[in-house]
């Protein structure tokens, strides 16, 4: 049975890698894959992953109707044997419903990749809708770590190494990211809750002891 399959996880855990390697899996068996993406920072139409892979995708608008769109496709004669939907976390909630649609009705596999809450723990409207709809949720297996060692569930937007809890839900951006750009930084929830980053835990660490001393 085809299915819709969810893969979720922080930024920079290896969602994009994980669909250039299903892509590569399956073209190198003969199949062909219809690859939406929205956003990358690589570019438009660009599904690109941190371990300098990359190839090339059909850029989602807000206004793409993506089941017509394959529909188009097949009866143009074009092939799509499975359906890989990358940074599906900026889909709309209708795209999702079309994704199902496309599993139900044109019977073909939909693998999508996205981080599942924003820089303020909150879900993804795509990412709500893909926990409602998914036949699977699957959890990436290669874990992204907080700057403390413990499994970064989280996502921070940082300024300079800051965490930032007021902004657009969307920001197209990287982690590692200098001084003073806007960037990201994942984290686990005790420091995500605590807003506390790698530069302002070094920084508290650096700085002298300033909680007043209680009397023996
Ligand atoms: N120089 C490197 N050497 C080995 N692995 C790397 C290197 N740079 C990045 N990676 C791996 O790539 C992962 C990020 O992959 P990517 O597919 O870009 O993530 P995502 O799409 O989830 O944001 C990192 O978690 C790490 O495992
Ligand atoms: C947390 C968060 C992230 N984003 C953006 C930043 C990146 O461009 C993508 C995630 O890409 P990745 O391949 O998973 O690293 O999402 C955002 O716009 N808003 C946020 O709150």
């Amino acid at each position: 049975m085809p299915e819709l399959v969810f893969f979720s996880g922080t930024m920079d855990c290896g969602k994009s890698t994980l669909a250039l390697q299903i892509e590569h899996n399956r073209s190198a068996r003969g199949l062909t894959g219809m690859i939406f993406t929205r956003n990358d920072r690589a570019g438009e139409g660009k599904l690109s992953s941190r371990l300098g892979l990359v190839t090339d995708a059909v850029e989602v608008e807000d206004d793409t109707d993506l089941y017509a769109y394959l529909v188009d496709h097949l009866s143009q004669g074009g092939r799509a044997d499975y359906v890989i939907a990358d940074e599906a976390q900026f889909l709309t909630p209708e795209q999702i419903d079309q994704l199902a649609r496309v599993v139900d009705d044109l019977e073909l596999d939909v693998y999508a990749f996205g981080i599942t809450t924003d820089f303020r723990s909150k879900l993804f409207p795509g990412s709500q809708r893909l926990v409602e709809l998914a036949d699977r949720v699957e959890v990436l297996q290669v874990e992204a770590l907080c700057w403390c060692g413990a499994r970064a569930t989280h996502n921070a937007r940082t300024i300079g190494g800051v965490m930032v809890v007021e902004g657009a839900q969307v920001v197209v951006g990287d982690v590692n990211q200098s001084a003073d750009e806007v960037g990201y930084e994942v984290l686990c929830r005790r420091h995500h809750r605590r807003r506390m980053t790698a530069a302002t835990a070094r920084a508290a660490a650096l700085s002298p002891d300033v909680l007043p001393v209680a009397p023996a």
